[in-house]
């Protein structure tokens, strides 16, 4: 495939560079400099498939409610760092030139782009480690996503850190209670996992159900789950399938009905069209000596459901 093609370099309204990535078939991808973080994912049909608040806020440096902010060296409120770390916050680079990565192979015509994001003097102020933090986002010809990413210790001291995809699905009506018989919205694979819920002060729980669905607030961090989990979404009729490499955790989050109403740049009932599933490291820190490199990787699907 011609590179030029899949790819368009632009600014967004604040003047922030964003590329988009597009497949043969229709699909795209859009994701900005700032963070790093993708703002959009569509289908073939030009369907969005991740959410983003129609209250957020565009303009740098807060991270946008929406889409896929990257959580980088921390998770949540879990240190010293503000919440989520700071590389959702900062500028990133096109990578004109990064370091071959032996996994993949682009011969198949899938567009794709390359961030980087290097330690600044701000950052060492709160976190005096040196670090670089490479973004590898893939659009497939399926339109599928990946997204890898690369963190290299360019220090002369070990250091440790978190990190999280904090992916924003768009689904129809999270709510369990108005669906009679059936559940609309659903997550599998996470059944009889550990988990730390962050509403009870990250005590250990274990799932007892079968799939998880929603009938209020959610935040937790699923331990060691196995590399693939599902999102089912019966109205919109598709499934999301989650596959990661290198991040053991998953996160689950809706904020629901109260908690919406105390997040500035989120509506009060957008909670029922969003739900955030993260593949993370969270529960173990990554711990990198000087010159090593860890690997995240994540690789996003959408299908038709079957029923
Ligand atoms: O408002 P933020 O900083 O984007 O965080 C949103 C949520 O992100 C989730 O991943 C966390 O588990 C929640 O605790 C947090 O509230």
């Amino acid at each position: 495939m011609d590179r030029s093609v899949a790819v368009e370099i632009s600014k967004d309204e604040n003047g922030v560079s964003q590329v988009v990535l597009r497949s043969p078939r229709g699909a795209s991808a859009r994701i900005s400099l700032h963070g790093g973080q993708v703002r959009s994912w569509k289908n073939e049909r030009g369907e969005e498939l991740l959410f983003t608040s129609s209250k957020a806020i565009f303009k740098p440096p807060a991270a946008v409610r929406g889409g896929i902010p990257i959580c980088f060296p921390q998770f949540g409120n879990r240190g010293s760092l503000e919440q989520h770390g700071f590389a959702r916050n900062r500028m990133w680079v096109v990578d004109e030139n990064p370091p071959p990565l032996q996994s993949t192979d682009h011969s198949s015509g899938n567009a794709f782009i390359d961030l980087l994001r290097k330690s600044s003097d701000d950052d060492m102020k709160s976190w005096p480690h040196r670090y670089e933090l490479r973004l590898r986002v893939i659009l497939s010809v399926d339109g599928y996503l990946t997204l890898i990413s690369r963190i290299r210790n360019v220090n002369c001291k070990p250091f440790s850190f978190s990190f999280a995809y904090h992916t924003y699905f768009s689904v129809s009506d999270i709510r369990q209670e108005i669906h009679l018989n059936d559940s609309e919205v659903r997550v599998e694979g996470l059944e009889t996992l550990d988990y730390l819920d962050n509403l009870c002060n990250r005590e250990r729980f274990t799932e007892q159900g079968d799939a998880l669905t929603f009938e209020s607030e959610v935040d937790r961090v699923y331990l060691s789950s196995s590399d693939a989990v599902a999102v089912f979404d019966h109205e919109k009729k598709r499934t999301f399938v989650i596959r990661k490499e290198g991040l053991p955790d998953v996160v689950v989050w809706n904020p629901w009905e109260k908690k919406s109403k105390a997040i500035a740049d989120f509506g009060d009932d957008e909670y029922k069209h969003m739900l955030c599933v993260d593949a993370a490291a969270i529960e173990k820190p990554i711990t990198l000596k000087p010159g090593e490199e860890w690997t995240g990787r994540v690789d996003l699907s959408v299908t038709a459901s079957l029923y």
